[in-house]
């Protein structure tokens, strides 16, 4: 075991299929790796303590919101036969939370990695995407896997729930303006709205749901060759889909007006939606600067302009 141990991750943003993805459609998302989350742990001889933006303290004592770490934490301990053994973790963050950007998942993947490297085990990807699950099944219900999946990603993901996990390239050299609304929103919530839509419209939501399918695939394809007429129909198709599945709000409704009235090709929501975050697409780094001022100056408490074009 060690003195000090660490683990990172990033943020994510999903650029087409969330919601879908829970009914068994695809979804691409993006890690943003320049946005981190860290976890750092001291060995300590009795106590366990956690300190976050949330809660500095006894472990045994986190508060409710933070039972998804409690939970993770609890599982790894006793994994490593290990419940009783003294640490002091302490999270830092730069992603904001409950906005869509995968705070919660980020947070798993890097307790998950800093207590593998602090007992000196090797962690192999398909442990880890299941271990960070334990947190995020505790905070969600029952997430589809996607958010955990690019926390710990350095290249774009194609994601089916519980079937196909992997990179894909992206040869567009374009932007995405990520503005944050600044209104929180709960991954929980915002499912089951879509799901108590599903039991009340069934066809209806269906319908949305398989066209967002449809949409996904357009957008890899796009992506593949270049495509960015493609892609900007199918990212706004997404967003009429999401906003019909009961997802979208009005502050994300007037950003993506403002977006769209300032030069971006296409605008949508990212993640659960019901507030937090949406993406706007921009061909050039110029239009990309410019429409994150403008999206400041409508209200977005703040702003990210990152290259679609991955390194690979
Ligand atoms: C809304 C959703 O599709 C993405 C949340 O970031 C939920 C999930 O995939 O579990």
């Amino acid at each position: 075991m060690k003195d000090l141990a660490t683990g990172t991750s990033h943020a994510k943003i999903i650029l087409i299929g969330e919601h879908g993805v829970v009914y068994g459609q695809p979804a691409i998302a993006l890690p943003i790796s320049t946005i981190q989350m860290q976890a750092i742990i001291h060995r300590r001889d009795e106590t366990q303590t956690v300190k976050s933006r949330y809660f500095n303290g006894d472990f045994k004592m986190m508060s409710a919101n933070l039972g998804g770490i409690q939970t993770l934490i609890k599982t790894l301990l006793a994994r490593f036969d290990a419940p009783e053994q003294g640490f002091d973790i302490h999270i830092t963050s730069d992603i904001p939370s409950e906005r869509g950007m995968g705070s919660s998942a980020a947070a798993a993947v890097a307790v998950t990695r800093a207590f593998y490297d602090f007992f000196e085990r090797p962690l192999s990807h398909q442990e880890l995407l299941a271990t960070a699950n334990v947190a995020e099944s505790y905070t969600h219900g029952q997430p589809s896997g996607l958010d955990v999946a690019t926390a710990s990603a350095k290249s774009p993901v194609w994601f089916v729930k519980g079937r196909e996990n992997f990179p894909i390239p992206v040869k567009l050299a374009g932007y995405l303006v990520i503005a944050d609304t600044g209104i929180k929103s709960q991954t929980k919530i915002a499912v089951a709205t879509v799901r108590n839509l599903l039991m009340v419209e069934g066809a209806t939501i269906q319908a949305r749901i398989d066209d967002l399918g449809r949409l996904t695939r357009q957008t890899r394809t796009a992506l593949e060759d270049g495509d960015m007429g493609t892609l900007a129909t199918a990212l706004n198709g997404a967003q009429d889909d999401l906003r019909s599945m009961g997802v979208s709000h009005p502050a994300l409704e007037q950003l993506l007006a403002v977006a769209r009235q300032n030069g971006a090709l296409a605008a949508k929501l990212t993640g659960s939606g019901q507030g937090g975050c949406l993406i706007a697409l921009a061909p050039e780094a110029s239009i990309a600067n410019q429409l994150s001022q403008k999206l400041a100056a409508a209200g977005a408490t703040a702003t990210w302009v990152e290259p679609l074009l991955n390194d690979d």
